[in-house]
């Protein structure tokens, strides 16, 4: 089969990339290195195209001649507390630029879609865990960016027959178990990725944001899904449409909830060394607690994570952050 992958250079983007060629499928990974790293693409026979997915020079002669079975998309600006400052960043990458991107799938005859999607796009849920029947109605451009490509998507599939999958992440972490590529995100935000980081020295301390949740020990409340179990979810997912799926959307996460105080433990059992922690005022926009139900994934696509163990994530993420690279590209 022959995929184009984009964003393929980041961090979910590279380990799906892996996963991909080991399946014995042509990837082909079109991203713009405003984020991404070549090094994170391993393998000698994925064909990297450096472009902008906005761009229609790239775009139109990249799937005309492509003739791809499939696009995986995860292409997009992934920092929730600059999409609210810079709303107009986030609509022009996470919308704008995908549409140029669709319209050549139309125009080549590409009709297969798959797209990270978020669970960002349900806001503060009225239910945990959440389903995908939860209403959708999310408090940041960001998750707004992500649920109107959604909506995008289901009007392509009206009009164009495009059919697409929307898998709604919940926390992705960890890294590749050999420890070769890795989370490596600048500006890092991610908990566990700055947790490691504070014990490195490479950070002075991590700090604990809001500690007066109405959660067992007062920190938020996280399913943290293992970024090879995501990846293995695309494959699914690419699969599924190729055996003639409709147009569907699934949660992806363990269905367990971790505070950040649980993972700050964890980090110290892994690492052996004691974490450098400030607590300090709740940030802005995040709800309380967010667990998937992903039934659904099970259910249709066979899905379900692998790893159910926070030691086990942190364990992969530290082997990524001691390892070759040291944690950067
Ligand atoms: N990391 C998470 O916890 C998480 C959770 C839910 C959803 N997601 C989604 O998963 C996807 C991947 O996230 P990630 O953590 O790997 O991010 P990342 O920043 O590591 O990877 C994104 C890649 O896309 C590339 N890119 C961005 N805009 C581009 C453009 N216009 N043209 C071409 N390339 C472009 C970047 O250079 C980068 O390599 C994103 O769509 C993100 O919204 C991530
Ligand atoms: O330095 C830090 C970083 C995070 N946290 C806490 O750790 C938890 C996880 O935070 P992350 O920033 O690692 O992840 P988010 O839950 O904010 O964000 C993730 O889920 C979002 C959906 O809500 C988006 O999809 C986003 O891309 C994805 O990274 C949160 O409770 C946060 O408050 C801290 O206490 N200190």
């Amino acid at each position: 089969m022959k995929i184009l992958v984009t964003g393929g250079a980041g961090y979910i983007g590279s380990h799906t990339v892996r996963q991909l060629v080991k399946t014995g499928a042509d990837v082909t990974v079109l991203d713009s290195m405003v984020y991404g790293h070549p090094a994170a693409i391993v393998d000698p026979e994925v064909k990297l195209v450096k472009g902008d997915l906005g761009d229609p020079s790239v775009v139109y002669p990249l799937l005309l001649q492509g003739n791809f079975d499939a696009v995986v998309h995860f292409a997009a600006f992934i920092n929730v507390g600059e999409s609210v400052t810079d709303p107009l960043k986030y609509y022009e990458n996470n919308i704008a630029k995908p549409l140029v991107l669709l319209r050549a799938m139309i125009t080549a005859g590409c009709k297969r879609f798959v797209f990270s999607s978020t669970c960002a796009t349900y806001g503060v849920p009225t239910q945990i865990p959440i389903p995908e029947t939860e209403k959708q109605d999310p408090i940041n451009p960001y998750g707004g960016s992500k649920l109107m490509l959604e909506k995008v998507c289901k009007d392509c599939d009206r009009a164009y027959g495009l059919k697409s999958v929307f898998l709604r992440y919940f926390n992705a972490s960890g890294c590749s178990e050999d420890g070769l590529i890795g989370e490596d995100h600048e500006p890092e935000t991610h908990l566990i990725p700055n947790i490691l980081l504070a014990v490195k020295g490479e950070r002075p301390v991590i700090e604990v944001y809001g500690t007066d949740y109405d959660t067992p020990d007062g920190t938020c409340i996280r399913d943290y899904i293992h970024v090879d179990d995501l990846a293995d979810a695309h494959l699914r997912a690419v699969d599924y449409l190729v055996k003639g799926g409709e147009t569907n959307w699934f949660n992806l996460g363990t269905g367990l909830g971790l505070s950040v105080r649980e993972i700050i433990d964890a980090a110290e059992k892994v690492t052996g060394k004691k974490v450098p922690v400030t607590y300090g005022p709740r940030r802005e926009g995040d709800p309380p607690r967010l667990i998937a139900d992903a039934r659904k994934a099970k259910d249709v696509l066979g899905w379900e994570a692998r790893c159910k163990d926070a030691f086990h994530i942190v364990d992969t993420a530290w082997k990524w952050m001691t390892g070759p690279h040291g944690g950067h590209f």
